[in-house]
């Protein structure tokens, strides 16, 4: 994980090579990369969806297998840094076991390194750095060191140093082994293995002593060894440092460039060294199916369980569930149980996923990633698990789409043609939602960003032959209510034959104006005064009002409806009476309730030389941005701030042109806000 161009797919690319799978190095520059394999990953070199790839190494000793030392499996997912594909790090961080972030040498922690570090932390994730690039003009590891230290919070430890810099980068000096590792040749095959070179041999030892100190500071037995003038062994220092880092509480460093394929081997080695084997982590949470918590270790004995993390729609095996494996076994052609959706699956086949290549599979174990086709209702986010021992995992949460414009095909034919494939690719991606809005008749597609959107028509026109016109990106705005109100909703209509009957009374109130808690529905009716089996529809009803709210068609969010009263009657209610009802009654309230209108508020973060800070800061202030901090960054500033997504369109051009092109930002969403009120008023006259 890492920010943008920081050299996870080369790296990946490389892992691939030294561990075999791979016999050619492919490169994001020549569109060869095996892990960025669509068509849009190619030709931008950039990454979107994250692949799935398993490779295997064994751990070495003077650049050979180690004697005795048993191979080891690794799953690799590869994810995108551009923030608009965030999404795609936070599922794979809730079902991968460690992480290592990648980060430039130069860049140090660039904002989006930041921001899946703080998403890694929220799944408790433990970590490891390779600081890459350690070739390019103005390299600085121990900057970058540093960056993670104060700007991530982390006790960094560095296993390595590395040996020249820039051009002349040549090698690493491994400081337990206290080795220096120089590389011969363009493919990183040929190393010497020799003795520090003199002039690194003070900064060597300071190192090493670091090292050794850090460690010990995670354990108190070394401590007291240590403090009584004893060096512990290599053996039990490497055993408490992979302690530390399983349990989060250190972060080893190493370095290398991976375009120039140095380091690669020894990353592997230390992957395999301090990075949490499956059953080195904690059993994951869950609860049975009474809603009482429950655990499930890593192990084939216990009963299965596994996490769906991702839904691709593959044009030759239809759709494929990449899923996490918990604990227990699965064999394909058996059948399993989604215990989220309450429906059973049939597994057809088992793959494992390399990028877009696959190995059939006919069981998967725990720890396992691999890929299922067959499943017919699990989407992102679904346990599926023994039927006999069913369980639900702890699932993912995925932030609203920002962003959103109207779409239409070009020709009559496409009509049909976009909707099934706005549904495929709404299946596959949970950050991306397409809809009618329901005053204009359009389409409206939303996402994460400019780029997330702009793939998603690039991708409907070459993988589903949709031509379509786009309008202008808008801004996705929602509208809540703002007070408690009380409406009492009859929906009764006699026209003949059987009527329609169904009555509710819901109190309604405002529950989070950010957005994030969308929708809560409860029932407090006694007596039976609506009998048990409609209270459900007055829910659905209510909810299928929220996706239009009366003041701009918006979807309504942060709703807490409860109905406590109503009525029947005994031959002409139906479920559908009391689904208009609660619709009528969310339609009511809505009018009574002072809506409002919620906007994506951005944290940005904005980089620029000194000069240019002040022009920089009133700028912001004017897009109604309030600033939160300011930082001093090698030759400039970081300024913090949240600014409204509506006041960032065409902002890169406005800050080069400010800064003369110096100056840089990056920014993601943050939370819903209320628009202030003569906002509002604009935004609502221009959809009119
Ligand atoms: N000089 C140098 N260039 C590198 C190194 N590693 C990667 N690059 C180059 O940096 C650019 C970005 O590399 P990628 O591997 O695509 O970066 P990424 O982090 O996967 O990028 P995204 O997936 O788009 O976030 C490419 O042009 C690489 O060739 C390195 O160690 N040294």
């Amino acid at each position: 994980m890492a920010h943008i161009d920081a050299g996870k797919t080369t790296l990946t690319e490389r892992i691939l090579y030294y561990t075999g799978v791979n016999y050619k190095i492919g490169d994001t520059h020549e569109g060869t990369a095996t892990m960025d394999w669509m068509e849009q990953e190619q030709e931008r070199g950039i990454t979107i969806t994250s692949a799935a790839t398993t490779c295997h190494w064994t751990l070495e000793e003077n650049c050979k297998p180690k004697p005795g030392a048993l191979e080891h499996r690794i799953n690799i997912i590869d994810t995108p840094g551009h923030v608009d594909f965030t999404v795609e790090v936070e599922r794979s961080l809730r079902v991968l076991d460690g992480a290592v972030g990648v980060f430039c040498a130069k860049g140090g922690v660039e904002p989006q390194s930041e921001n899946v570090w703080r998403q890694a932390d929220t799944y408790n994730v433990p970590r490891m750095a390779f600081i890459n690039k350690m070739d390019i003009l103005g390299a600085n590891f121990y900057g970058a060191v540093e960056q993670i230290k104060t700007r991530l919070g982390k006790n960094a430890i560095c296993l390595q140093l590395p040996i020249g810099k820039e051009d002349d980068f040549k090698g690493i000096i491994d400081l337990f082994e206290m080795k220096a590792y120089i590389y011969n040749d363009e493919k990183g095959d040929d190393i010497t293995i020799t003795d520090i070179p003199e002039d690194m041999k003070e900064d060597a030892e300071l190192y090493h002593t670091e090292l050794i100190e850090k460690i010990c500071e995670l354990d108190d037995d070394l401590m007291m060894e240590y403090l009584e003038g004893e060096e512990p062994s290599t053996d039990r220092l490497k055993a408490a440092l992979r302690k530390g880092t399983c349990e989060c509480t250190a972060v080893p460093v190493c370095c290398g460039s991976a375009y120039r394929n140095k380091g690669v081997q020894k990353l592997l080695d230390a992957i395999l060294e301090y990075m949490p084997a499956p059953t080195d982590i904690p059993p994951i949470d869950g609860v049975d199916m009474d809603g009482n918590p429950t655990v499930r270790h890593s192990s084939d004995e216990e009963p299965f369980s596994a996490l769906a993390f991702k839904i691709m729609t593959d044009p030759f095996v239809g759709k494929l569930a990449y899923f996490r494996v918990y604990s227990g076994t699965m064999n394909s052609g058996s059948y399993v149980y989604n215990s989220t959706k309450g429906k059973k699956e049939r597994v057809g086949r088992i793959l494992q996923m390399h990028a877009n290549k696959r190995m059939e599979l006919d069981k998967v174990y725990s720890g396992d990633i691999a890929a299922a086709i067959g499943f017919k209702f699990t989407t992102t986010g679904d346990t599926i698990c023994d039927e006999q021992h069913p369980v639900i995992l702890e699932s993912m949460e995925f932030p609203e789409p920002v962003i959103e414009l109207a779409i239409e095909p070009k020709t009559k034919a496409g009509q049909g043609k976009l909707g099934e494939a706005l549904a495929k690719l709404a299946e596959e991606d949970p950050t991306f939602r397409a809809h009618t809005d329901q005053e204009t008749g359009q389409t409206i597609i939303a996402g994460m960003g400019e780029l997330h959107l702009e793939i998603i028509v690039d991708r409907l026109l070459r993988e589903f032959h949709v031509e379509a016109n786009v309008g202008a990106p808008q801004v996705a705005y929602k509208e809540t209510i703002t007070k408690a109100v009380d409406v009492d909703s009859k929906y009764a209509k006699q026209s003949g034959g059987r009527g329609q009957y169904g009555h509710c009374k819901v109190k309604f109130e405002p529950m989070d104006a950010n957005g994030e808690e969308l929708y809560k529905f409860e029932s407090t009716v006694v007596g039976g005064a609506i009998p048990k089996e409609y209270i459900p529809a007055v829910g659905e009803g209510i909810e299928e009002a929220m996706k239009a709210g009366i003041l701009g068609g918006y979807p309504v969010v942060g709703v807490h409806a409860n109905v406590y009263d109503g009525s029947y009657h005994e031959v002409d209610s139906s479920e559908m009476a009391f689904h208009i009802a609660g619709s009528l009654a969310f339609k009511d309230a809505m009018q009574k309730a002072s809506p409002i209108l919620l906007e994506p508020i951005m944290k940005v973060e904005v980089t620029t030389p000194e000069d240019y800070m002040g022009d920089v800061i009133g700028d912001i202030n004017s897009r109604r941005g309030r600033i939160e901090g300011m930082d001093d960054i090698g030759g400039g500033k970081m300024i913090r701030g949240f600014v409204p997504l509506s006041e960032m369109f065409g902002y890169a051009t406005d800050l080069r042109s400010r800064t003369q092109g110096r100056g840089n930002y990056s920014m993601f969403f943050e939370k819903y806000e209320p628009v202030p009120k003569s906002v509002q008023e604009k935004v609502l006259a221009k959809k009119d």
